[in-house]
């Protein structure tokens, strides 16, 4: 039978507040959520746990295709919590080190295709609200609401500044920035699935937008196209 759920996706580069949108989105229609980044740092994660290297695409392939992990769903009060292997990884794997493993395994053609299915997966009743990449250009090509959420690297750096500050030692906004500039570059000139909207997305710059603007505009568009019954 082909499901036919309904998916909402954003994309969009590092720091534009995908995630943060995606979870409070999800909450408030009463969807499932798909972090898929978290996916590409768990592999990363799970690669330097094992001693398998980066760029090694044949054994990375194979570990993206066995990854021992399971997504417990947020509850009231409680944030989305990830299990890899047995152990919580839910805080580990949101480093910016990690981030940046993330986005190496990610250039790989084979992990990505190792990585399809377990996403696809994900879309269930009564929907999915699924951020990342490319999910509105490769995962999800039929969503019928794709988001492509921006804002400046700046913007973006200050914000991670913002949410590192106090939580990390020796966090510095010029080492954040620089670090957001290079995994936008790799993320964006990848050879295969570089981060860019879908040809029907709607493009968000968020810069001088809050949560709360950028939540509204994104229910306007749902009401629009009446997906969210
Ligand atoms: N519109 C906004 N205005 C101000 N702060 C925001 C906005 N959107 C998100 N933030 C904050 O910016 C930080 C980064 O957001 P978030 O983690 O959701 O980004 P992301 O795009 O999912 O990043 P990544 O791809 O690296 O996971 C968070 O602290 C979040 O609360
Ligand atoms: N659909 C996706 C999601 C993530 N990635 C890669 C590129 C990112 O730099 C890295 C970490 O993602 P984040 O958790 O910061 O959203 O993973 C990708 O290629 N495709």
């Amino acid at each position: 039978m082909i499901n036919k759920s309904p998916v909402i996706t954003i994309d969009g580069p590092s720091g534009s507040g995908k995630g943060t949108i995606a979870g409070i989105l999800a909450k408030r229609l009463g969807w499932n959520l798909l972090d898929s980044g978290a996916l590409y740092r768990l592999l990363a994660f799970a690669a330097h746990n094992h001693g398998v290297d980066l760029t090694n695409e044949e054994l990375l392939k194979a570990l993206a295709a066995h990854l021992d992990v399971q997504f417990i769903a947020a509850t009231d009060g409680q944030l989305q919590r990830i299990i890899l292997e047995g152990d919580e990884v839910s805080d580990v794997i949101r480093t910016e080190s990690v981030g940046a493993g993330a986005s190496q395994v990610a250039a790989l053609p084979a992990v990505r295709e190792a990585l399809l299915q377990r996403q696809r997966a994900f879309q269930e009743m009564p929907g999915l609200v699924a951020d990342g990449r490319d999910m509105g250009t490769v995962v999800f090509p039929d969503a019928p609401l794709k988001i492509f959420l921006t804002a400046s690297a700046e913007e973006r750096a200050r914000r991670r500044y913002l949410q590192l500050k106090g939580k990390v030692d020796g966090v510095s906004l010029s080492s954040l920035l620089d670090e957001i500039r290079v995994r936008d570059e790799r993320d964006t000139q990848r050879a295969v699935a570089p981060l860019k909207p879908a040809a029907d997305a709607i493009q968000l710059d968020s810069t001088e937008l809050s949560i709360d603007q950028v939540l509204e505009r994104i229910m306007s568009e749902i009401a629009i196209r009446d997906i969210a019954g």
